[in-house]
């Protein structure tokens, strides 16, 4: 029968190349993720067979079968379930689908740490290369008479051809690396199963093939795991190794879950549950096609992993499975979409999740924090997606301030608010070292205010619709009047006195002066409540979009105007002390123009933009500078 050879996918080859070379300690990790899959090709084909019963009425029971050959120095994994055609066999095999794997390949390439990186990535079916110098996958799809060989030595190629295969499901047979033995042995694998795949809920059998010499003995297959589904047993019977391992298999992950949720709901509507937090982020959590990992089962049988109304997308990391005892078997994954119970069921999780989370913070605030570092820009999607829950998702909100080093909650930024003060004040941008040395929130520091630091790109869009927290709105400190005056603070006599001497009739000149050769850039031109060093700032006007926001909706194309903006001058600089007592003297002799726009162009400098006109901006630049010289 004719064979064909074919190249691996780049990124395929790429990774295959790591997971051979790679150090990582837990090689029997493999045995698990074969298992796995077998395990997931035996639901998938339960669900199928739901509708077309043909498809595995002739051996109706799934069962994982492990056979090693102690001559040949091989270990089969077989599987009853659904099977692979040849394109399946070529695109699962051969190519990796997931979006974003050839930057996350890369990173794993140039990191030290690889080893712990491919836990990240989860390398499935290519983990069998850790432990075998050859693979052979031979596989027959439930319904198609046809079975196909794949072979592999993992270096670039594979060979794919037909073969015969009485049975439906797959084959896989791991050709062991001479220092890989300790995998061919009944102790060993029986071992490993107990610990990894012992929820598995399908019976997971061993038959060792016996040396020539003892073939007649007779061989029994023995059955090595428990083979009830996890979340079906009472927790009392579940060990904490047990839920880890199943969760390890239901997230395709390795580390250690954050938090973990068994449960079982009764009532009007029934269905259980077993749900995780990880204890990482994955890879691609803020990629666009990236889908939440809890499974839907019905009566114990697989439905579908893919039933995007079960989990709002803010709880996408999310793994585990929810078992209902109310939708018909035969349910259809369209018949699912806009389906009442699941929208009755998905509100519950999303309470459930909620609270968890609420208790967590509360009674563990560290261990909340770990969770909020890796998931809270994921969460914060809700308080734009879900307005029912904004309440809740606030007060699990936690934040950088300018006043605290770690993070604080609205609670917390509540009760250190000063007499006077009735906003929530914040600042917002892309990098949180450069919103900190913005100059509009030096007014702030010097009443010690505190303010909000927001840097996930998230922050700008739930700021547009969550106007404020138990009845103090939210303020950015980059638009309108800083109303700082209100508020007492440390400094705020010394301030009054100072604002006494300030000579109001030099500065009222210079504001207009100042308006008169700006009119056209800018909005305005005010004196400045919120600077103390700096002397300018540009704010936005009241009712105007925030300067931060402005800026990534104009990177993503949202907007294509440009606001005019408010320029703040500072009455207390020594600069700006100066330019009014000039503009007195001279009337507004023209030569100050230059020093107008200058003022103006290190304003937009401050707010990372790029000065109107390079080239204006470096000869008015040399004017100025060449009078100070002479
Ligand atoms: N025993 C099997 N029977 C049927 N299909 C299989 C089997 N093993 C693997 N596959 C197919 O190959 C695909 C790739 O498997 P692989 O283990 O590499 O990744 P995965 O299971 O999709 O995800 P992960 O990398 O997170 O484990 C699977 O999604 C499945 O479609």
């Amino acid at each position: 029968m004719s064979e064909e050879q074919l190249s691996f996918q780049a990124e395929v080859s790429r990774l295959l190349d790591i997971v051979a070379h790679s150090l990582y300690s837990n090689k029997e990790i493999f045995l698990r993720e074969l298992i796995s899959n077998a395990s997931d090709a035996c639901d998938k084909l339960r669900y199928l067979a739901l509708t077309n019963g043909d498809l595995m009425k002739d051996d109706p029971d799934f069962r994982i079968d492990l056979e090693v050959n102690p001559d040949a120095k091989t270990l089969t994994i077989s599987d009853n379930g659904i099977g692979m055609n040849r394109e399946e066999l070529i695109d699962n095999l051969g190519t990796i689908a997931r979006s974003g794997t050839s930057a996350f390949m890369s990173q794993m390439e140039n990191s030290k740490d690889g080893n712990n990186l491919i836990g990240q990535f989860g390398v499935g079916f290519y983990s069998a290369y850790m432990v075998s110098d050859k693979v052979s996958v031979i596989s027959r799809k439930a319904g198609e008479e046809q079975g196909w060989k794949w072979d592999s030595d993992g270096k670039g190629a594979f060979t794919i051809g037909e073969t015969d295969k009485q049975t439906r499901g797959t084959s896989i047979t791991l050709h062991l690396k001479e220092d890989q033995g300790e995998f061919g042995e009944e102790l060993r694998l029986r071992n490993i199963i107990k610990t990894y795949s012992d929820h598995i809920p399908i019976p997971i059998r061993f038959k060792a093939v016996k040396k020539d010499e003892d073939k007649e003995a007779g061989e029994e297959w023995a059955t090595l795991n428990s083979a009830s589904a996890i979340w079906t047993r009472s927790k009392s019977e579940v060990t904490d190794e047990q839920y880890k391992e199943f969760y390890h298999h239901v997230a395709h992950a390795y580390d250690d879950p954050w938090l973990q949720e068994h449960f079982r709901v009764e009532g009007v509507h029934e269905y259980s549950g077993l749900l995780f937090i990880p204890g990482s982020k994955p890879f691609d959590l803020f990629h666009p096609e990236r889908k939440h990992g809890v499974k839907l089962y019905v009566r114990r049988v697989f439905i579908t992993d893919d039933c995007q109304e079960l989990i709002p997308p803010y709880l996408r990391f999310l793994k585990g499975v929810i078992d209902t005892e109310d939708l018909p078997l035969n349910i259809s994954r369209e018949m699912l979409q806009d389906n009442p119970l699941l929208r009755k069921i998905r509100s519950g999780i999303t309470k459930r999740v909620l609270g968890l989370l609420e208790k967590k913070a509360e009674k563990e605030a560290e261990e909340y924090i770990k969770f909020w570092e890796q998931f809270g820009p994921v969460l914060k999607e809700g308080l734009y997606e879900d307005l029912a829950q904004k309440d809740d998702l606030l007060k699990l909100c936690r934040f950088r301030s300018i006043k605290s080093d770690g993070w604080i909650s609205l609670a917390d930024y509540i009760a250190g608010m000063k007499e006077g003060q009735e906003h929530i004040y914040y600042i917002s941008g892309e990098d949180e070292k450069a919103l900190r040395r913005s100059p509009q929130i030096e007014g702030f520091k010097a009443k010690d205010i505190d303010v909000l630091v927001l840097f996930d790109p998230v922050d700008e869009f739930w700021m547009t619709t969550i106007t404020d927290f138990e009845g103090k709105s939210f303020k950015s400190v980059t638009r309108g009047g800083a109303d700082l005056g209100k508020i007492s603070g440390a400094k705020s006599d010394e301030d009054k006195a100072e604002s006494k001497d300030e000579n109001k009739d030099e500065l009222g000149a210079l504001l207009g002066f100042m308006k008169l050769t700006l009119e056209g850039e800018v909005k305005d031109v005010r004196s400045s409540e919120r600077l103390t060093d700096s002397a300018v700032c540009l704010v936005a006007d009241d009712g105007d979009m925030d300067i931060h926001l402005e800026r990534i909706l104009r990177s993503h194309k949202q907007v294509d105007q440009i606001s005019k903006r408010v320029l703040e001058i500072n009455p207390k600089h020594a600069l700006v002390k100066q330019l009014s007592s000039l503009i007195k003297k001279d009337g507004g002799a023209s030569e100050l123009e230059d020093v107008a726009w200058l003022l103006l162009d290190q304003a937009r400098i401050l707010e990372g933009q790029a000065p109107a006109d390079a080239a204006t901006f470096a000869q008015r630049m040399s004017r100025v500078m060449g009078k100070g010289l002479i």
